[in-house]
């Protein structure tokens, strides 16, 4: 008989509702909110609605990546180096922060809007001071994979259905865009150690052979019995949302605001680097970013 591989179920569904984040930014907090923390390698994951008075202004990072998805309007972007850009819908930056970065993100003047997801993904000790990286892509550089007809699945990060993302995850992770089509039934594999989840943005989805019902805000935990595949169906209305699951490192997190490391010392010799610009913040001092 065909082998029925298990499939992951869901442990739970958490709303997230809009709170101030920022500066007159409004964020839906999934991980990262009392309820979904320890979710290893994931830090937070915001849902960020930020209108053109509001935005992210100058701050640092150490220790662990943001990955910034645009969902419509137009984001800026400018750190230390001088490194700056322009994310607009559909588009990607992958950040790894390493050892240090200082930037802001604002949304662009004439927009409306800019709406879109951050997620914190943590770093190995090994790469926790590695030199910052950026992997930024364009919406039409994303592959897609199109397993039936009504169902599209962006591959930000890992693989589906044969597709591959050639973005370097140095912390082993999924994240996939899904756009489905009422009356539709996926089922995506998922490596068996990887812990993960589903944000869903707009719809109902139901998942797993409990057919588990996600509504849009929603965060749907997945359970860590080793099962290798998420089934997801929709019935009478479509929806969108993401997958994103990954390797938990297993290692201590002291994490204060943008700085996460593995021990209170290393945070506390990070304050240090940070306020006399040292061991990667050197251009720190009295930086100021253009677009703030
Ligand atoms: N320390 C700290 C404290 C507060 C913050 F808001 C931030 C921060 O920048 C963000 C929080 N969610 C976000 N979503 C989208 C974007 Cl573009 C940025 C952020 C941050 F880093
Ligand atoms: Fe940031």
């Amino acid at each position: 008989s065909a082998l029925t591989r298990s499939s992951r179920s869901i442990v739970k569904s958490v709303l997230s509702r809009e709170q101030a984040e920022g500066v007159g930014a409004r964020v839906r907090r999934s991980i990262g909110r009392p309820e979904l923390r320890n979710h290893d390698p994931f830090l937070m994951l915001d849902e960020f609605n930020v209108d053109k008075n509001g935005g992210f202004p100058d701050h640092p990072h150490r220790g662990f990546e943001t990955v910034t998805y645009m969902l419509e309007g137009q984001f800026q972007h400018e750190d230390f180096a001088g490194h700056k850009g322009t994310i607009g819908p559909g588009d990607l930056q992958w950040m790894t922060a390493g050892r240090g970065i200082v930037h802001s993100e604002m949304p662009v003047k004439s927009q409306t809007r800019a709406h879109g997801l951050q997620l914190w993904i943590n770093l190995p000790k090994e790469h926790k001071m590695c030199e910052p990286q950026y992997q930024e892509l364009l919406d039409k550089e994303i592959p897609r994979a199109t397993p039936q007809e009504g169902v599209s699945i962006k591959v930000i990060a890992g693989e589906s259905h044969g597709i591959k993302s050639k973005v370097y995850t140095r912390t082993p992770t999924m994240y996939l865009d899904f756009k489905m089509d009422k009356n539709k039934t996926v089922e995506q594999s998922i490596p068996a150690s990887y812990t993960g989840f589903i944000y869903m943005l707009k719809g109902t989805a139901y998942i797993g052979d409990k057919e588990f019902e996600g509504k849009a805000h929603h965060t749907l935990t997945f359970s860590e019995d080793g099962a290798e595949t998420i089934k997801i169906q929709t019935k009478d209305e479509d929806a969108h949302f993401v997958v994103i699951a990954g390797e938990p490192l297993k290692e201590p997190i002291v994490q204060h605001g943008p700085f996460v490391m593995n021990t209170k010392e290393e945070i506390q010799k990070t304050f240090l680097d940070y306020q006399f610009g040292m061991n990667g913040f050197e251009r720190a001092r009295d930086w100021h970013s253009t677009i703030a």
